[in-house]
């Protein structure tokens, strides 16, 4: 992926910091998502074979919202999970990244130098639901321009990603979502509007 990255880039000063940045969030995914792995109760490095995250796929979006006249009236991005295991998020300092919580949307003002973590759809697929990727959306304000940047770290995307067996084979829970390759769900996610969860629901059993 790192090469692909590169070539989008405008300029090798900027495409050097880029690919640092890829492969600096890269690991601090892996690490998150081996705690992860134990928190279910598997092996620490359970996600990262499965998922081949030596050949993780990640996806690198700028978001810039200008100052809106009405904000009331304007999205800066409608709610949406995000496709990939984890996203890490960072921002200037400016709030406008909500979650939704028992229905009702959170501001959510992260820490100046830190990562916002988004639990992401291949996630909840893979764990069966026992984590939730999180719905959330931007919004605008009159005033500033808010700039964030978003990593998502996704499995290899010829992976296909299925509830693990490990956490359905045990009489009791059923696999709740079918499987389908990781880059057939980015594929869908990214030629429709985003739209809530309504990806994640066409694969929910
Ligand atoms: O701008 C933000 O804070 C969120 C952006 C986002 O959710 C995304 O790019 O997927
Ligand atoms: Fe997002």
């Amino acid at each position: 992926m790192a090469n692909k990255f590169v070539r989008w880039l405008c300029c090798n000063c900027c495409s050097e910091l880029s690919l640092e940045y890829c492969e600096r969030t890269r690991g601090v995914a892996r690490e998150l998502l081996k705690a992860i792995s134990e928190s279910l109760g598997l092996k620490p490095f359970y996600i990262e074979k499965v998922m081949n995250l030596d050949n993780s796929y990640q996806m690198f979006n700028a978001n810039f919202y200008p100052p809106c006249p009405q904000p009331e009236l304007a999205m800066g991005l409608p709610p949406h999970s995000d496709h990939g295991l984890l996203s890490l998020v960072t921002h200037n300092g400016i709030g406008g990244f909500q979650l939704q919580h028992n229905g009702m949307w959170v501001n959510v003002n992260a820490i100046p130098n830190s990562f916002l973590v988004n639990i992401a759809d291949q996630l909840e697929v893979l764990s069966n639901g026992k984590y939730k990727s999180i719905l959330h959306r931007a919004v605008v304000n009159k005033k500033v321009t808010r700039i964030s940047l978003v990593m998502t770290n996704g499995p290899s995307l010829d992976k296909i990603v299925n509830p693990a067996p490990e956490l359905v084979n045990n009489g009791i829970d059923q696999p709740a979502y079918h499987g389908i390759t990781y880059k057939e769900y980015f594929q869908w996610q990214q030629s429709n509007s985003l739209d809530g969860k309504g990806i994640l629901d066409r694969i929910r059993i």
